[in-house]
């Protein structure tokens, strides 16, 4: 039978019959569509392994009504798109879209910003710097042109400098542009520390803040488990632990991603779940803590221009607020190290 899409989407058979309205005249006169439910709209630029693994995690948990990618390759795209909508019976209901061109991510409430080059085996996340400030020269102006009142949220590495540099391109206001920050590196830390003491990832509180990568800082002052500060009370049981135990496990969330990338080629899943987790926060004005990258000027006394990760409630309006954590001076040295090395990467670029 032959069947045409009439201007209101809906279907039309022979003789311009509404399917839609054949099949649902009932229901349809009965309830009218909800006036008060929101319409949310994601739109992820970059269908590489990072942006798919988003798309994936965001339509598995029925985040949005409308998802957007845009990619510069069109047949992988198209490739993309055609794969998720084939999964349509599985999924809840959200309409796919793709398109090269930016004017399909109008009107959108969140863009995810995946896109550009990822570090080859052993390479750092400043190595891509200058190539992804290039490609953000093209992908924030035309994002912005079409939904003025979006929040950014950026993924692409190095993630902390290329928030300031969206930021610095997009002329938002701080709250609305954020970077997807160490909430990834802090999962790492959580399930290693709940791997250590045999408990469930969950139930740890834990924050790794500062840079995403080399010269991030575990704040091991404030972690708990069940809401029981963990060092304080090992210290007020007299249970002896090693500083360097400690160092260790922070070693090994720094070098998650190197390894990885040195196996599988590239990090995917968890940065996939991360992003969905905030983009949860954000959409569903869920008002939770979570360490992503914001202006730092002002807090903690930093006062460069320079976009850390910092423990940061999530809602409606992007960045709500940044959350007074204890730092002991030997954290609050290491902060303003990371500080420090992002502005001087920051010094050297033209935007
Ligand atoms: N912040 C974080 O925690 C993490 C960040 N990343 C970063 O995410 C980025 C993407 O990584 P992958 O997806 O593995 O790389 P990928 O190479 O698989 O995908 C990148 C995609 O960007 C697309 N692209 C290039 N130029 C474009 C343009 N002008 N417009 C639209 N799309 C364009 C490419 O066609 C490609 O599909 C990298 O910078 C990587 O380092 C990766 C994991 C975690
Ligand atoms: C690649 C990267 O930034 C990560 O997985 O942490």
């Amino acid at each position: 039978m032959a069947m045409h899409k009439s201007s209101s989407g809906s279907a039309l058979g022979p003789g311009g019959l509404d399917l839609t309205q054949a099949f649902f005249k009932s229901v349809m006169n009965a309830a009218p569509s909800s006036p008060t439910k929101r319409h949310t709209k994601i739109s992820v630029i970059g269908a590489g392994n990072v942006g798919m693994a988003i798309a994936q995690t965001i339509l598995t948990q029925d985040l949005t009504d409308e998802l957007v990618l845009v990619d510069a390759i069109p047949d992988k795209l198209r490739g993309e798109m055609l794969d998720l909508q084939h999964a349509a019976a599985f999924l809840p209901r959200t309409r796919i879209q793709a398109s090269t061109d930016y004017s399909i991510t109008a009107g959108s409430d969140l863009c995810i910003v995946t896109a550009g080059a990822r570090q080859i085996h052993g390479e750092s996340r400043l190595n891509l710097l200058q190539r992804n400030v290039t490609l953000f020269q093209k992908i924030i102006p035309p994002l912005v042109r079409y939904s003025p009142d979006t929040i950014l949220l950026i993924v692409s590495n190095p993630v902390d400098v290329l928030t300031y540099v969206a930021w610095k391109l997009s002329g938002f206001p701080s709250n609305r542009v954020i970077g997807s920050g160490t909430n990834l590196d802090s999962s790492r830390f959580r399930f290693l520390i709940a791997d250590h003491l045999d408990v469930n990832a969950q139930d740890v509180q834990a924050f790794i803040v500062g840079e995403h990568g080399d010269s991030s800082v575990a704040l091991w002052s404030s972690i708990s488990v069940g809401g029981v500060p963990v060092l304080s009370f090992l210290e007020k049981q007299e249970i002896t632990y090693e500083k360097e135990m400690l160092e260790s496990i922070h070693r090994e969330v720094t070098e998650s991603a190197y390894e990885v990338i040195s196996l599988k080629g590239y990090t995917s899943w968890a940065i996939g779940y991360s992003v969905a987790n905030l983009a949860r926060s954000i959409l569903r004005d869920q008002r939770r803590v979570h360490p992503v990258s914001v202006l730092a000027k002002g807090f903690y006394d930093i006062d460069g221009e320079v976009f850390l990760k910092l423990p940061a409630q999530l809602g409606r309006g992007g960045i709500l607020g940044v959350t007074n954590v204890h730092f002991t001076q030997e954290e609050k040295h290491r902060l303003m190290n990371s500080a420090t090395t992002i502005l001087q990467v920051q010094n050297h670029l033209t935007i």
